[in-house]
Formats: structure tokens, C-alpha cells, sequence
């Protein structure tokens, strides 16, 4: 999809897919492009080109009803009742009040809301509210559930409840698209991770596949200066004790170690993957070169 707005250009032909049962982690700096895309996939906007699927399918008016959806400004009334306004919203949805109550009840003592559930929305706690702007999400039992920062703002608990329950939608065969700029939970959360850049997708995978080029060798031995000369490496970092080399392709580690035990003992030799911040960090500033 492509989207601007006046001479800004939010998306850039962005593409990407979610699979049933599939976490997927959208992430990107301030202004990439996530919420313009989360809310033309709800229908909230329209792109200037392009579509969103859901099945193989343009989506309509009546797949949207199927979509839980958490919008970045968040969308609840403010003097209504937590219990009232989740079973308004699951009627809308097109629950009958029957079926709408016993949903409504069902995410309140789920998301730990119980003693608020007659309360106005507008004397909750910020991190309550969500709680309830997820129920919202999910009382019509959503196909698919797309959530733009549903962690801002969440206390360590709420962090753990918002997971379980994400983790057990997508378990239960839903696909779930959140954006979120807390990339350790993104990295611990996500079977896969979308990394958006200036309205493109520039990088998209498990973050095992995202992070397997860009490996570090770690090595704990002798003396500093060791790896300096070797073909093919570079020394990333250099500390008394623990050198850091990143080897060009090709470059067989084994050869690596064994100028490492030329200089002395060696405690300690491995691989390690950055992390998803030190990769996105690559990514992004990668991409604005
Ligand atoms: N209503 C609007 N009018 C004009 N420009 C807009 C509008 N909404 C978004 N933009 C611009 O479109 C681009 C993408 O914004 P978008 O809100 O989709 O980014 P985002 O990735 O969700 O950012 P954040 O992480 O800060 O929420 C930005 O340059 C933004 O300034």
C-alpha cells in the first residue's frame, strides 16, 4: 500500500503478511508509517493504492466487524460504565445481549477489572483504561486483532497479562498485529517482526532469521591487540579480557580460535545474535544512509 498525506509520504508501497495463529511484531521509528497502516487496514483510511487482504480476500465492510482493533488514541466513552460499554460495543459487533454480557463478564475477570466493572471508564487508572481498551478489542471474539501500542503505558503485571493474552489469541489460530517500541518484549513476544522505515518494510522475519546475519564472536582471552591483524575480522570492541569481532563471509572461526590460543588461555569462545534494538538501530540508521 501507498498513503500520503499532501506532499508527506506515510507509506511507500509497504507489504507485508500475518499468517493464522502468527504474534506479529510491527515496529519503526516515530512516523514510519504503523498507525497509518493499522487504521487503513480497519478502514478508518483509505491508501492511495494498494489493498489489505484478509483470507486471499479485499476486506469489506463486514470482514472489518471481524477485526479486534485497539486504535492509538484509543476509542472509549469516557462517562460510560466499563460492564455497559463492553457489551454496547459487543452488540455493535453484532452479538445478541445474551451472548454480549456473558463476553463482557468474561474479559473483565480475565483482565483483572472486576472491582471496576461499574465504574465510569473516566475514573480509571490510565493503565485500567487499557485493560478495558483491550476488552473492547476483544469481546466480539475478533478473527483477527490488530493493536497499535497496546503495552504504552502498562505497569510490569499489566505487561504479563497483555501477553498471556495476545500469546493465547494467536495460539487460538488468530493472527495479531501490534505495533510497540519495547523491543525486548517485541524480540520475547513475536514469532515474527516487521521492521518499517520511512513507509517501507525494510526488514521482515523470525527474529532468529532477522538477526542471524550481524552475529558478533565473543571471545575471552589473553592479550588485547590479539585479533588485530587477522584477515577478515574486525574488532568491534577490545576490552581487557573480552574481544568482540565481527568475521567477514568466509572467514572460518576456527581459525579465529586458534590465533586466540596461540596468545594464551581461552575462557570463553561463542556466538551472539544482537539483540532486536541493536538490529533495528542497524536497520534504520541503514537505511537513512
Ligand atoms: N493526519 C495526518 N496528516 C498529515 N500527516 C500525517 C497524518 N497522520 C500521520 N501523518 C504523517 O505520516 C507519517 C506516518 O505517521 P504514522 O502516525 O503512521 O507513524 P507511526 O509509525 O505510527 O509513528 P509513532 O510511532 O510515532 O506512532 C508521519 O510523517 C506523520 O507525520
Amino acid at each position: 500500500m501507498s498513503k500520503r498525506y499532501g506532499s508527506v509520504v506515510a507509506l511507500d508501497e509497504i507489504s507485508f503478511e500475518v499468517g493464522s495463529g502468527e504474534l506479529f511484531g510491527f515496529v519503526g521509528s516515530n512516523g514510519a508509517g504503523k498507525t497509518t497502516t493499522m487504521r487503513i487496514a480497519l478502514g478508518v483510511l483509505a491508501a492511495d493504492s494498494g489493498e489489505v487482504r484478509f483470507a486471499g480476500e479485499p476486506v469489506t465492510h463486514d470482514t472489518r466487524t471481524r477485526i479486534g482493533y485497539m486504535p492509538e488514541e484509543r476509542g472509549l466513552y469516557p462517562k460510560m460504565r466499563v460492564l455497559d460499554q463492553l457489551v454496547y460495543l459487543a452488540e455493535l459487533h453484532g452479538m445478541d445481549n445474551l451472548r454480549a454480557h456473558r463476553a463482557a463478564e468474561s474479559w473483565i475477570a480475565r483482565l483483572g477489572l472486576a472491582r471496576r466493572r461499574q465504574d465510569e471508564v473516566q475514573k480509571l487508572s490510565l493503565g485500567n483504561q487499557q485493560r478495558v481498551q483491550l476488552a473492547a478489542a476483544l469481546v466480539h471474539d475478533p478473527a483477527v486483532l490488530v493493536l497499535d501500542e497496546p503495552f504504552s503505558g502498562l505497569d510490569p503485571i499489566a505487561v504479563d497479562v497483555m501477553s498471556d493474552v495476545l500469546r493465547e489469541k494467536a495460539s487460538s489460530g488468530v493472527p495479531v498485529v501490534f505495533s510497540s517500541h519495547q523491543l525486548d518484549l517485541v524480540e520475547r513476544l513475536c514469532d515474527r517482526v516487521g521492521i518499517v522505515q520511512k513507509g517501507r518494510m525494510v526488514a521482515c522475519g523470525t527474529v532468529a532469521e532477522l538477526t542471524a546475519t550481524g552475529s558478533h564472536l565473543v571471545v575471552s582471552a589473553a592479550a588485547p591487540g590479539w585479533a588485530d591483524t587477522l584477515a577478515g575480522v574486525r574488532v568491534v570492541s577490545d576490552e581487557p579480557g573480552r574481544t568482540v569481532l565481527a568475521l567477514g563471509s568466509g572467514v572460518d572461526d576456527q581459525i579465529v580460535l586458534a590465533a586466540a590460543l596461540a596468545a594464551g588461555p581461552v575462557r570463553e569462545f561463542r556466538w551472539q545474535r544482537p539483540s532486536l534494538a541493536e538490529l533495528f538501530r542497524n536497520v534504520v540508521t541503514g537505511s537513512e544512509s
